[in-house]
């Protein structure tokens, strides 16, 4: 059975969303996944629309051009200058991919950058996607995890946007735990890794050096650490933060359990900026996006790279495919 197209939301407006569905519609049209863009269709320059009314009628327009659910936007767009009015509809196109997900309409979820402080403005409660997505479609028990994944890195953070002293003192085995599980679980699910191995940063320089620098790593990390081996996973650690990430390093694990947000997504933007993708882990729908954020600076100039978000759609649908064959 061929899977029904992916549903990509407009992002913030003023970001560089609609260019880059653009880019992707013209590298993808010719071989797929198909995908839906659930917002303006009068933001969209430079390719042909064709205005569906179902996500059922995209994948017959999508050779021609690009289908679009449109939802006007409520206030006019000036590109680089977000405006807190259209937050309701960045956000109504966020949930209403989600039911058509969750409703089997649409193969999975690509998400176009969100400019988190212009919803927090609005009264957006989440801190992003991630924990969102976990309110609208999340599994009972389980925390939704980000996870940012290129051909030669994966990596996890354990906590996320908050204030470095806040997550540092949020951090507990529980939590590294809960994490390091539902990345196991995807990386089997949704990756076909049969065995994952994980590799578990510490926090201090050198992993804590016998607890000489700091007592994190030997009270809080290695505990985790040992859980997840007593429950058969392959993970290890605490590893030394600034070694883990060197290329003979990184072929030895299948992803990096990192304790915060920056120690997770500076080595893979170094790596591959292009070709990182955002992969939340731990829903019951399929959910991926570029890496990067909204690119104000650029917008509507013409020069957004629509590599990274080719990478999330096609990574989306390869992970909904996985999911089909398996179910
Ligand atoms: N999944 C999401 O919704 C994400 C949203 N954001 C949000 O984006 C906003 C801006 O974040 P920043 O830290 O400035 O990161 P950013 O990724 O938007 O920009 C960083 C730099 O990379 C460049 N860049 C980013 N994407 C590019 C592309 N496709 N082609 C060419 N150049 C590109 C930008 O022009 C800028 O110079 C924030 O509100 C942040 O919260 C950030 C990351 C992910
Ligand atoms: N820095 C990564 C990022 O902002 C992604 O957040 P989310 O909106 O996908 O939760």
């Amino acid at each position: 059975m061929p899977l029904p197209p992916l549903a990509l939301t407009m992002g913030e407006p003023a970001g560089i969303g609609a260019e880059i569905a653009a880019g992707a519609w013209a590298a993808l049209r010719a071989t797929g996944p198909a995908f839906v863009l659930l917002g303006d269709a009068t933001r969209i320059a430079a390719v042909p629309v064709a205005r569906v009314t179902a996500p059922e009628d995209a994948a017959a327009a999508f050779p021609a051009a690009l289908p679009v659910l449109h939802r006007p936007l409520p206030a006019p767009v000036t590109p680089g200058r977000p405006d807190p009015a259209n937050a309701p509809a960045v956000i109504a196109a966020i949930e209403e991919a989600v039911a058509l997900a969750k409703a089997g309409r649409v193969a999975g979820v690509v998400t176009n950058p969100i400019q988190k402080a212009t919803l927090y403005a609005a009264g957006f409660r989440h801190p992003g996607h991630t924990e969102y997505l976990g309110a609208l479609a999340g599994t009972p028990g389980r925390p939704p995890v980000m996870m940012l994944a290129c051909p030669e890195l994966r990596v996890v953070p354990v906590t996320g946007h908050e204030p470095l002293a806040r997550a540092i003192a949020r951090l507990t085995p529980a939590l590294i735990v809960a994490h390091a599980l539902v990345t196991a679980e995807a990386l089997r699910r949704d990756f076909g890794i049969a065995a994952p191995r994980l590799a578990v940063a510490g926090l201090n320089p050198h992993a804590g050096e016998d607890g000489t620098l700091g007592t994190e790593d030997r009270d809080i990390v290695a505990p985790a650490v040992a859980e997840l081996r007593a429950r058969g996973i392959e993970a290890r650690g605490p590893l030394p933060p600034d070694t883990m990430f060197t290329p003979l390093a990184r072929p030895t694990y299948d992803a990096a359990i990192c304790l915060y947000h920056d120690q997770a997504l500076i080595p893979i933007k170094t790596l591959d900026m292009a070709g990182g993708v955002n992969v939340t882990l731990g829903l019951s729908i399929v959910r991926t996006s570029p890496d990067h954020g909204t690119a104000l600076d650029i917008a509507g100039q013409g020069r957004a790279d629509p590599s990274s978000l080719i990478a999330a759609l096609r990574m989306a649908a390869a992970i909904a495919r996985h999911r089909s064959l398996s179910s």
